[in-house]
């Protein structure tokens, strides 16, 4: 047998294993959150880029939320101005918020539906700012139960959906920046990981998947755990087997299955084409967070 139609059977398979999904999907929303660090080279950009395209024209409803953190860091040093985090969060002076939303909104917005677009695709980019589509409020934080301020740091209040779904029943891809806005017009700064959430909580979403840099959530051996029951989490956290960036993380996962997401996904995304891995074949990948404890 030649290799072309060995590519093609290979391919065939694929497509069968993957028909009983597509259909079930049909139609349905699935949110996907690109973490900056799930960006780091062409290759894998393409691959995240061309399973998005790809979901659309088979009919199913994604939306790209995208974060970018990195890119802001960098931003901050070439303007020479300090950055930290507290609890997981930028602290957001007024000088940091106006380059996250150059970077975020101008830059990795951007370049991400440039990108679908090259692929066939038609993506719209968006922020909070676009029709409301995201309100909030000013975040507080606290370390050692004292309360912090943070600065332009935004907590949501309301997803507008309206927008997005005008553009899902279309034939448009949803690209969103975690930039809020306030009754003011003031901008915030959010993490992307609770953007995410919210949107797929806001749009009943059937997945929500989250792209990272590690294979999945690990247990205290170091051995992702294909599985995690909401009720579960905070003794992870407690533990500390569930640290750093984590903990937003799976909090957002708990909160969105908690509220109607049905199936919650972390994955790892520098693995080429992990979300079609993860939606259209039978074992899955990375860790699923759910109320029950069944993978379907
Ligand atoms: N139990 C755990 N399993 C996997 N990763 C964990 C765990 N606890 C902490 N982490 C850390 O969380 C990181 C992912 O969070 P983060 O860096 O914020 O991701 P992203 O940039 O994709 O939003 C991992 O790289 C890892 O260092
Ligand atoms: C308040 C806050 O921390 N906002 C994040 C927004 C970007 C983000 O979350 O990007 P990743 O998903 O790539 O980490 C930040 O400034 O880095």
């Amino acid at each position: 047998m030649d290799s072309y139609t060995e590519g093609l059977i290979k391919k065939a398979g694929i497509l069968v294993e993957a028909l009983p999904y597509i259909q079930k999907l049909y139609k349905k929303t699935i949110v996907i959150k690109y973490g900056g660090n799930a960006m780091i080279n062409d290759e894998l950009k393409k691959s995240v880029i061309e399973d998005v395209v790809l979901l659309k024209f088979v009919g199913l409803n994604p939306v790209l939320v995208h974060g970018g953190g990195p890119d802001i860091s960098n931003a901050l040093k070439t303007y020479h101005v300090e950055s930290k985090f507290i609890n997981g969060l930028r602290v957001t002076d007024e000088d940091t918020m106006h380059i996250a939303q150059m970077v975020l909104v101008g830059k990795t917005n951007k370049e991400i539906v440039s990108l679908l677009n090259a692929k066939g695709g038609k993506a719209i980019g968006l922020c909070g700012l676009d029709g409301k589509l995201i309100e909030c409020k000013k975040l507080y934080t606290y370390v050692d139960g004292k309360k912090e301020d943070i600065g332009f740091v935004g907590e949501v209040e309301k997803i507008n959906t309206k927008v997005i779904k005008l553009l899902t029943d279309d034939e448009y891809i949803p690209v969103i920046a975690p930039v809020g806005v306030d009754g003011n017009g003031q901008s915030y700064n959010i993490n992307a990981d609770t953007v995410a959430a919210e949107v797929a909580k806001a749009l009943k979403a059937e997945k929500l998947i989250y792209l990272t840099d590690v294979d999945g959530v690990k247990d205290k051996e170091g051995e992702v755990m294909p599985v995690i029951p909401t009720d579960e989490v905070d003794g992870y956290i407690e533990k500390g087997v569930i640290s750093g960036g984590m903990i937003p993380k799976i909090l957002s996962c708990k909160d969105a299955v908690s509220h109607g997401v049905k199936r919650v996904h972390i994955i790892d995304g520098r693995i080429l084409h992990s979300i079609l891995l993860e939606i259209f074949t039978k074992k899955g990948i990375g860790t699923m967070i759910t109320a029950d404890e069944f993978h379907d």
